[in-house]
């Protein structure tokens, strides 16, 4: 039969550039992972002595990768994935994703360099001098409050800002990053060409030339105006001199935005015509590889817990962070970071189930959904969302109260109060609780069945689990095929299995939903108390 009676096996590669790896996944037609690969920064990349990825300066404040570093790590990746046999020659699209609000700074020239590079040699000995800024300051940085002030009032203050950009102002946000090299490294700003976030360096890399921001981690900037999904002039004024043009346009996360680097194709044996597919954030991408469809949201339980809303119609607020959605034309995604997650979750286990998740669930089953009444928080750890510390406990009379009658109450008030807490910050956003979505749970307490049966019962909706470690990845290599493809997301990732955990309980909406009330009144109460200090 003719060659395209028999087309070549389409296979697809994703990437994430993470704060701690860089890992690339090989997936089949099917959505199958047919291969994989990681390069850990602190093992395999001692020379430049990072820990966890990442430089620490300034007692904290400051914290930085080497750039090169991550373009060093890249070619060691596809070398380990090409060992543990993957044939490039196969792939029919390439995309990736990486740690939101990074930036990259690109000399003079730089683009230039890039479509120049020799398959014969390593990409890291081409590229060692083309970064007008050597250090690259990640999303652990903090150093950048004075910028987060000006930003907010020049635009009217956080809730204008918020309804502009998706986030009131962020330290790590790359608006204000960018405002700190613009006022203090004043001749390496000038003598920037371009500016990207650490998603589209990764493309460039793949493509040969600077690669486009993409919208939804453009949307992590408090730069992009994401509903006209342009850059903010107001926004760009207020962070540095003739920056859009050293951005550069964005575009939408699904575009294909050229085919693979000769660089690619003479070292690696991709064939010329392998499309690259705009990367995008890890938060975006993991909404991607968690298959959140319409009405959906996802969960990560993990060391912090990390919600994924699908948002059709967003509501900004200071709190959380919409971005413009990485998979659906017109819709957005909502984001909440948790950081008194499993940490709080172990703590109570060892206070009161000794140490053992078994206790802690039988514990669990044994007390009634509602706890009688009670409601706790608990906040061992600075929380992000709100911005509150301290342990709260309110008795059925909404009496602050210093402890709980029992250790199963306990057990109840922290998991029932975690999961409240996540559905008054969704709804806020604008997420529709009990409409029909899915909820889609994933990380360490996931594998939890009393855990998912309180998430089941106050989002009153289907709780299912896929355990996919690296949503991220996964999640940039079935963008990979989305852009190739066009057409829906959902119709790419149809067949995806989901591992159906629990379903709410029939009174559920008549026990949680007074109780949300219940929640969101103390927590306004301790938001006020803790402004007052
Ligand atoms: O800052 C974050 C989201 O706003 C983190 O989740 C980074 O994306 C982690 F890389």
């Amino acid at each position: 039969p003719p060659a395209d009676m028999n087309p070549e096996p389409k296979n697809y590669l994703g990437l994430d550039f993470s704060t701690q790896q860089v890992k690339g996944i090989v997936i089949n037609d099917r959505l199958e992972v047919t291969h994989e690969a990681a390069v850990q920064f602190d093992n395999d990349l001692p020379e430049y002595r990072t820990h966890g990825g990442v430089q620490v300066r300034d007692d904290g404040g400051i914290v930085t990768s080497p750039t090169i570093m991550w373009v060093k790590a890249l070619d060691m990746l596809m070398d380990k994935l090409r060992v543990a046999g993957a044939d490039f020659s196969t792939i029919a699209a390439v995309s990736g994703s990486a740690q939101q609000h990074g930036s990259v700074y690109w000399r003079g020239g730089a683009n230039k360099t890039l479509g120049e590079l020799q398959g014969d040699r390593f990409l890291h000995d081409q590229l060692a001098l083309v970064f007008s800024l050597t250090d690259s300051p990640v999303w652990m940085d903090s150093s950048t409050t004075h910028q987060c002030r000006h930003l907010e009032e020049a635009l009217g203050g956080p809730q204008k800002l918020a309804e502009l950009t998706g986030s009131r102002a962020y330290e790590r946000f790359t608006g204000s990053q960018i405002a700190k090299v613009y006022q203090n490294r004043k001749e390496a700003y000038n003598n920037t060409e371009r500016i990207s976030l650490v998603s589209s360096f990764a493309c460039s890399l793949f493509l040969g030339k600077y690669a486009p921001i993409d919208l939804s981690d453009g949307s992590g900037m408090n730069l992009l105006d994401i509903t006209t999904k342009t850059w903010s002039q107001q926004c760009l004024d207020a962070c540095g001199g003739s920056l859009g043009e050293k951005l550069g346009d964005p575009v939408v996360s699904w575009k294909v935005v050229g085919s693979v680097s000769s660089y690619m194709v003479d070292r690696y044996t991709f064939s010329p015509d392998t499309a690259i597919v705009a990367f995008t954030g890890d938060n975006p991408a993991s909404l991607a590889g968690l298959c959140v469809e319409s009405g959906d949201l996802a969960v990560s339980l993990g060391t912090s817990d990390t919600l994924f809303l699908w948002l059709d119609t967003p509501r900004p607020r200071i709190e959380g962070h919409i971005f413009v959605s990485p998979i659906q034309e017109g819709a957005y995604m909502g984001l909440l970071c948790y950081k008194n997650g499993s940490l709080t979750r172990e703590r109570i286990r060892d206070s009161c189930c000794e140490g053992s998740w078994d206790i802690f669930s039988q514990l669990l089953d044994m007390t009634p959904r509602g706890n009688f009444g009670n409601i706790g928080m608990y906040y061992h750890l600075p929380e992000i969302t709100p911005g509150v510390e301290g342990l709260y406990r309110f008795n059925k009379t909404d009496e602050a109260v210093g402890r709980f009658a029992s250790n199963e109450v306990e057990v109840r008030a922290l998991i029932e109060g975690q999961f409240l807490a996540k559905r008054v910050h969704a709804e806020r956003l604008g997420f529709a609780t009990g409409i029909g979505g899915k909820v889609l749970a994933t990380g360490g307490a996931s594998n939890n069945k009393a855990i998912l049966q309180v998430l089941a019962d106050v989002f009153n909706a289907t709780v299912y689990t896929l355990d996919v470690a690296n949503s991220a990845c996964l999640g940039s290599a079935y963008r990979a095929k989305h852009g190739l493809a066009g057409g829906r997301y959902q119709d790419i990732i149809k067949n995806q299995l989901l591992k159906l955990a629990c379903k709410p309980n029939s009174d559920a909406n008549e026990i949680y939903t007074p109780m949300v009330m219940r929640f969101q009144a103390f927590e306004s109460s301790i938001v006020e108390q803790q402004k007052k200090k």
